[in-house]
């Protein structure tokens, strides 16, 4: 059968699209011309209502004089000269400030935004995609909202918060194929924020968060914590069991700290922190220095000779303070052989049944800071490195309660003896690090992505197998230190314990 043509009117749309521009321009036009009307009407219906409210809220015995009240008020206002032109003007007036526009609810994102989910789904297409998939989630031209479960916006309209879902075939047990998502997450949603990376391997999803920067305002103090316990200092409330209570400018409050526990029972009994220069490691040690002084004996090994530590020289508890090398080696030797020391009176007590002798029990402390300097100095010296002096409290000095701590910079992080690099299994990494620096410290990569900028003391921990953990070491400054705010300097001098006369236990000689 032929096809009968169609009707013109229905077979052309250029006239329906010009009388639909016609309708709405006329629409526009009214809309403009009445909006006074519609917002005095608006704010007139507004008014009624909350008058309707407060009539029918009001107890039964009140109306009477209420409505007295409201018709002395009419009859004034109709018989003053004006008044009920005045009046009328007033009410007018209250209903346009009523019925205004309110401000606009945001109740999804804006165009600005939508544009960037939708940049963001383009952009993971190539990765969470291959051509098989008969009903791709991701595709050129597709829906964001069909992968996006999840987003927040920041004030200025960059993501904070993004649970993404993946197609199951994607490989997100493979490390590498993890890395470039969250670098392309990263760099789409504004580079030098930290970022955080939650895989649901099960659930195929990742979601994105956006860390705030952890608080600097915790200084140096006396912190609760249990004999064997250091704060290194404070991470994420989510990321630890704990929170000790803290004074944080003029405040106190309870804060998530990060604790190394050491002592015979501690997995990771010794620890190395790693930084740029001025990135706070030799403040971490300092304030490792103000807790250990309160149970036990500390040896001070200062490799770039600097006299950052000049504030603990001859104070009850720290043994010796050694920026030279001859004095280093002397101090080193004497742990090492009072290592040994404490080891067989503790064995010969044990085999006699008695307990384990008073003097093997106070815990001794060494900390090394850039033990590399005084290794190039040996080196040049013909003598040998001191950080081999280090071998038997390292080995051994869980059982014997000696611990060490090393502070080393990245570039001369090869100048580690052996014994050093497997036997601190706590470890630190302070400042700008790139995630393969953090990586070779931490074993590995870290949980966020690091960012350029990061204040002093600002960084990550780990200790033996466990989690990596942000953290930000409690400002505890050199109070020699001309640059030290005189809070900060008070803080450090109320910790340190009181002169002692000189140490006899070190020997002196180079
Ligand atoms: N946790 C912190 N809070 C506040 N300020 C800090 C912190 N850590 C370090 N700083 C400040 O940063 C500067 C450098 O610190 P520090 O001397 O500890 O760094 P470093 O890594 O030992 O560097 P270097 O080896 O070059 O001395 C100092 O002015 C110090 O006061």
């Amino acid at each position: 059968m032929a096809r009968r043509p169609l009707p013109r009117i229905l077979s052309s749309s250029a006239p329906i699209v010009r009388s639909r521009e016609i309708a709405r321009t006329a629409t526009d036009s009214a809309a403009d011309v009445l909006h006074p009307l519609i917002t005095i009407s608006r704010g007139l219906r507004l008014i009624a209502a909350a008058l309707h409210a407060r009539w029918a809220a009001s107890p039964k015995e009140r109306r009477g004089p209420a409505l007295f009240l409201t018709a002395a008020v009419i009859l004034v206002v109709a018989l003053i000269p004006y008044g009920p032109l005045l009046a009328l003007i007033t009410v007018m007036g209250a209903a346009g400030w009523k019925g205004r526009a309110r401000p606009v609810v945001k109740t999804g994102p804006d165009e600005a935004e939508l544009a960037r989910l939708q940049a963001l789904y383009e952009a993971l297409v190539p990765y969470f995609s291959v051509p098989e998939d008969p009903d791709p989630l991701y595709s050129h031209g597709g829906e964001w909202d069909t992968a996006f479960s999840e987003f927040a916006f920041d004030d200025d309209g960059r993501l904070t918060r993004l649970q993404v879902r993946y197609p199951a075939y994607f490989t997100d047990s493979e490390a590498d194929a993890r890395a470039r998502i969250e670098q392309l997450l990263h760099a789409k949603s504004g580079r030098g924020r930290e970022y955080h990376f939650a895989w649901d391997e099960e659930g195929n999803q990742l979601v994105m968060n956006v860390l705030g920067a952890l608080p600097t305002t915790i200084a140096a103090q006396r912190f609760v914590t249990s004999p064997g316990e250091t704060v290194l200092g404070f991470t994420d409330a989510d990321a630890v069991q704990r929170t000790v209570p803290v004074i944080a400018g003029e405040e106190s409050h309870d804060a998530p700290p990060v604790i190394w526990r050491t002592g015979p029972r501690s997995t990771e009994p010794h620890l190395l922190a790693v930084g740029q220069p001025g990135a706070g490691t030799t403040t971490l040690l300092r304030s490792i220095a103000l807790q250990v002084l309160q149970q036990g004996d500390l040896l001070i090994v200062e490799g770039s000779g600097t006299g950052e530590y000049a504030c603990l020289a001859g104070r009850s508890g720290v043994l010796a303070v050694e920026c030279g090398l001859a004095g280093a080696l002397a101090t080193l030797e004497w742990a090492s052989h009072e290592t040994e020391r404490r080891l067989i009176a503790a064995n010969r007590a044990r085999q006699a049944g008695h307990p384990a002798p008073e003097d093997t029990k106070r815990p001794l402390w060494i900390l090394l800071d850039r033990p590399s300097a005084l290794a190039d100095l040996a080196a040049a010296d013909g003598r040998i490195d001191p950080q081999h002096l280090l071998q038997i409290p390292l080995r051994h000095g869980r059982a014997a309660g000696v611990t060490v701590v090393v502070a080393e910079q990245f570039d001369t992080l090869d100048d580690l003896s052996e014994p050093v690099r497997s036997q601190t299994r706590a470890r630190v990494v302070l400042g700008p690090a790139s995630l393969g620096q953090v990586e070779s410290v931490l074993g590995v990569p870290p949980h966020t992505t690091p960012t350029p900028d990061v204040p002093p003391g600002r960084g990550y921990a780990r200790l033996g197998t466990g989690p990596v953990l942000r953290l930000q070491v409690p400002a505890t400054p050199d109070p020699y230190d001309d640059a030290t705010t005189e809070a900060h300097r008070q803080a450090v001098l109320d910790l340190l314990p009181a002169r002692e006369a000189a140490v006899e236990a070190v020997p002196a000689e180079g």
